[in-house]
């Protein structure tokens, strides 16, 4: 039985853009939010008589509101992000200093915004060193029974807010790397087609290393479908995937692009390479039987094989290679046709 070799780590393409525009949406908003906050919260020192307070929450809040304005709908630099953080870490010590357990109140959203302006390890360190600076201060300040429970208090977010971002870093792994594959073969599918490709160009028109592309679609699968119904179809599907990963090397990329439909991307390999290695998988598929649930059939598949070309675009070549594939279809099929 042919092994199925593992799949390879790879960006997602569109999904990971999809988060990172969030993120930059969500970073971007705290900042609006906290800045504008200092400056009602500067007006209210001011009306309170905490001229000090008043004038270093006024400075905060017109530094947030200018970053979060300059900023706006881009990524917004981890040092500014830790200025933000480290000003607010700094009035509200002082806020502590002066005002006792009024001065907490706002050293609980600032520790869990820590979560939402850093992402993962980060964020994590950001909240444990805040936890450790507000619970030391609360205790200097608030020696009795106080600055402990305000420090266990913050201590018990920080711990709350790590398992939270543990727990959604594992769930964004899941749905990367469903988002990725087909889940019929397990193979990757057509997500990631457009990312792989263009590395293949860059690699190409860079440092001239070769790149073959081979497009492999089973013949009459339809018929198989018909006669032995799509739940037999899929079992065929699933050994046609084992079987074309088991021939290809680990830096070999195949997709499950369409129904019956596959793509293999062959870096650093010329279209001569890739034609024995189109004939292995063919072969491959058409010397042994297929067995389902419920029956045994045989099966074949056509082959079209396109080198990439200078001054080709990857849409190009991808067409190159199905061109090459129509015309195995149409020579007879169970066969592999070279692009010109
Ligand atoms: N079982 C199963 N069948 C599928 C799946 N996706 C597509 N198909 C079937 O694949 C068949 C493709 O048929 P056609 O495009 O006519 O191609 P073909 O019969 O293989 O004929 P040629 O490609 O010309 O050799 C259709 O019957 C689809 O329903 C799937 O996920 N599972």
């Amino acid at each position: 039985m042919p092994q199925k070799q593992p799949q390879k780590k790879l960006a997602t393409g569109s999904a990971d853009e999809l988060l990172r525009a969030f993120k930059v949406k969500v970073t971007g908003n705290i900042l609006w939010a906290g800045g504008l906050t200092e400056l009602v919260l500067s007006i209210a020192q001011f009306l309170l008589g905490n001229y000090a307070q008043a004038g270093a929450i006024l400075f905060a809040g017109i530094f947030f509101t200018a970053m979060a304005w300059f900023y706006h709908g881009q990524r917004i630099p981890i040092p500014v992000r830790v200025m933000f953080i480290g000003l607010l870490t700094v009035i509200s010590v002082i806020s502590i200093h002066e005002n006792q357990t009024l001065g907490v109140y706002w050293t609980y959203p600032l520790l869990v915004a820590c979560f939402f302006l850093f992402s993962g390890v980060l964020g994590i360190i950001a909240a444990s060193s805040l936890t450790v600076i507000f619970g030391i201060t609360s205790i200097y300040v608030m020696p009795t029974d106080d600055g402990w429970r305000i420090a266990v208090t913050l201590g018990i977010i920080c711990v709350l807010g790590s398992v939270y971002v543990v727990l959604l870093s594992e769930l964004q792994k899941i749905l990367r790397k469903l988002v990725v594959t087909d889940t019929l073969t397990g193979l990757q599918n057509r997500h990631l087609v457009t990312a792989v490709l263009e590395d293949a160009l860059h690699r190409f028109r860079r440092y001239k290393r070769p790149a073959t592309v081979i497009m492999a679609d089973l013949d009459h699968f339809k018929k198989i479908n018909d006669t032995f119904g799509h739940l037999f179809g899929d079992q065929i599907l699933k050994q046609v995937a084992e079987r074309l990963q088991s021939v290809l090397r680990q830096s070999d990329q195949l997709f499950r692009v369409g129904g019956e439909e596959f793509l293999v991307v062959l870096p650093e390999t010329t279209a001569t390479d890739a034609h024995a290695v189109a004939q292995k998988l063919r072969a491959l598929i058409a010397e042994h039987s297929f067995n389902g649930k419920d029956a045994k059939t045989d099966i074949t598949i056509s082959l079209g094989v396109a080198q990439l070309l200078e001054e080709q675009t990857w849409p190009e070549w991808l067409s190159a290679a199905d061109n090459a594939l129509l015309a195995a279809k149409q020579n007879g099929r169970n066969r592999v046709e070279v692009a010109q």
